[in-house]
């Protein structure tokens, strides 16, 4: 399997033209976070604005309002239930993020419906966490778009049938073939499954990301990528993934876990150290 590497994440990673204003950057919605699960899309919206998406919406329960104002002044929000305003803000959007704490009660469920039925073929789509989980159990019709999957092992295995012990590269690529979709089976070492090309394998990464939230995160770094760089989006799908990984590899080296909030709040040195190498 090929691995990513540092110099794959440096080619993606470029220094920003000066002559560039917030729309250069690309446009981010992160829809998800219910009553309970409002941490999960603050992170994710955090880990796009921190990454350089231009501008950051996020559709939420209003419960989140506050603490996500509090913690992230940047981004805009949303009301996850108000459709008329979802119907005009989903248009403008480069990337969508669905699914971080989203939940999958019926007001769950309508919600991605409906962001399926609204979503435009150049869209990228990030679904993840409950919205996986969602489009498994009720086997909801993919919308055409360019969708990205990032399910862990338990959602790869509502997703696609296959049991932990049967997720092997060739059973994960088959089921990848059916979905005609990028899918990034989270693991310890992470496969990515690009449509027409061979699997790829993240070899960083430690036990130390193994704490709730760390997924949601990776959301974030994902719709940052796609929405602001030029590489060919499989490029930047890959160096999303290392990127996450390495920064908590470099966090470990002085701390026992990683939080996904200390790995947010590193992107911007990270980025910087990467778009300066050769
Ligand atoms: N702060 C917040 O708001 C947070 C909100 N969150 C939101 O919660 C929602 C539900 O997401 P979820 O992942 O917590 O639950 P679910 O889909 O039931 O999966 C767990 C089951 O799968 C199993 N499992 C097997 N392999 C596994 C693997 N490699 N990685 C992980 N699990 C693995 C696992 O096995 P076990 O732990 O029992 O050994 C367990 O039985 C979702 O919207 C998410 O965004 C979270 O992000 C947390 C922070
Ligand atoms: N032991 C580990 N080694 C390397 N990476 C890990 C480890 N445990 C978790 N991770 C990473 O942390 C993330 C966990 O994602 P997920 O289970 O969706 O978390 P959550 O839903 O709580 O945000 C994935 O990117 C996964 O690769
Ligand atoms: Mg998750």
């Amino acid at each position: 399997m090929q691995q990513i590497t540092e110099k794959l994440v440096c080619q993606v990673i470029k220094p920003r033209t000066q002559e560039s204003h917030k729309g250069s950057f690309g446009r981010v919605l992160t829809i998800g976070g219910n009553q309970y699960f409002g941490g999960a899309i603050i992170m994710s919206a955090s880990a796009a604005v921190y990454s350089g998406a231009g501008l950051v919406t996020c559709a939420t329960d209003p419960q989140n309002f506050v603490s996500l104002h509090a913690r992230l002044p940047e981004a805009m929000v949303v009301d996850y239930r108000d459709q008329q305003m979802l119907a005009e803000l989903l248009p403008q959007m480069d990337v969508l993020v669905i699914g971080p704490g989203l939940g999958t009660d019926a007001t769950a469920l309508a919600i991605l419906k409906f962001v399926f039925s609204q979503v435009q073929s150049q869209q990228h789509l990030i679904i993840d966490g409950s919205a996986i989980t969602l489009v498994a159990q009720q086997q909801l019709t993919l919308p055409s778009a360019q969708i990205v999957f990032t399910p862990h092992q338990m959602e790869w295995q509502r997703l696609s049938g296959l049991t932990l012990a049967e997720q092997t590269p060739a059973n994960n690529q088959a089921a990848q073939q059916k979905l005609a979709a990028t899918v990034i089976v989270k693991s310890h070492r992470t496969e990515i499954y690009l449509p027409g090309q061979p699997a790829w394998q993240n070899p960083v990464g430690s036990a130390a990301m193994a704490t709730g939230g760390m997924g949601d995160c990776l959301t974030g770094i994902l719709a940052g990528f796609l929405a602001q760089f030029s590489a060919a989006p499989a490029q930047s799908i890959l160096a999303a993934v290392y990127t996450h990984s390495a920064i908590s590899d470099q966090l470990a080296q002085q701390q026992y876990v990683t939080l996904p909030t200390q790995i947010i709040a590193a992107l911007p040195a990270y980025m910087a150290q990467m778009s300066q190498e050769k």
